[in-house]
């Protein structure tokens, strides 16, 4: 018999590979950028294009499976997480070219379409990427350690404010290096690859981190909230990195705040 979940990471990692073809395609043509919750949160046809390629692929082969969708929560459906079993998709995330994909928080996909990584975690059983089995890095000292974070997509003065105050005193422990690959998904395979040791951001949404979360946990690496307490998916806010000890410190620097959760009741106008 066919392991359990197997048909649905085969159908996960084929659509994503389909979707990237529709991504690179459209990065010769779909300029028509429209803005959501704010001027820096952009959306173009092809992230609505994408999605809904793979909610209907996946639907036709599990009618019964849910969804919450980057751009269908965007238009007003509802974001739950239930025990049925859901898809968490962010069609594009980042720079328009990766692509995470997360089923019941029990496998994650991430596909870097224009560099044909195709990143794979399961419960239990791993994280790869082209079939390579991913390890965090081993590292101990911060002070040789990179930092993956990202500015996202709030601008307000409050926040801006304790994003830098954060970033600076994250760079003064000191640690090596700050990057940003400007795609959560990306970052948190950047951890489970061992290419930086640890990675966090307030702001970001379930479907930036559900599948990238998972290939961190599935290399060995830890996750948590941004102020040290268990990871909550639905808060908008996450730290990993590759041990306990590198992501203590990096706690002990972070001036928090907190962002509306992804599953906050719509708000009343
Ligand atoms: O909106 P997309 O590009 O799907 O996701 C990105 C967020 O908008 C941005 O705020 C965040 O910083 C980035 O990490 C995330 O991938
Ligand atoms: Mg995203
Ligand atoms: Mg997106």
């Amino acid at each position: 018999m066919a392991e359990q979940w197997q048909d649905v990471l085969d159908h996960a990692v084929a659509v994503a590979q389909k979707a990237g073809k529709v991504v690179r395609e459209a990065l010769q043509s779909d300029r028509k950028v429209s803005t959501k919750s704010s001027s820096i949160d952009l959306v173009t046809q092809t992230d609505q294009k994408v999605e809904q390629l793979i909610i209907q692929s996946v639907k036709e082969t599990f009618p019964a499976h849910r969804f919450i969708g980057e751009e269908s929560v965007a238009a007003g459906e509802p974001c739950d997480l239930t025990d049925e079993p859901t898809w968490i998709i962010d069609p594009i995330d980042g720079t328009t070219n990766f692509f995470p994909l997360a089923f019941l928080l029990i496998m994650g996909v991430v596909y870097s379409c224009l560099e044909d990584k195709m990143f794979v975690a399961r419960r239990g059983k791993g994280a790869f990427c082209n079939g390579k089995q991913l390890r965090v890095s081993d590292q101990k000292d911060i002070h040789c350690s990179i930092v993956a974070t990202e500015f996202g997509s709030n601008r307000d003065g409050g926040a801006v404010e304790k994003i830098f105050s954060s970033l600076r005193k994250v760079v003064c422990l000191p640690v090596h290096g700050v990057r940003g690959a400007g795609s959560a998904a990306i970052n948190l395979c950047l951890v489970a690859s061992g290419c930086v040791e640890a990675y966090y951001e307030i702001g970001v949404h379930v479907w930036d981190v559900a599948a990238g979360a998972l290939m961190v946990t599935e290399a060995g690496g830890v996750l948590m909230d941004v102020e040290g307490g268990a990871l909550d998916m639905m808060s908008r806010r996450i730290l990993a990195a590759n041990n306990r000890h590198i992501a203590e410190q990096i706690v002990g620097q972070i001036q928090a705040f907190t962002p509306q959760r992804d599953d906050a009741p719509p708000q009343q106008q």
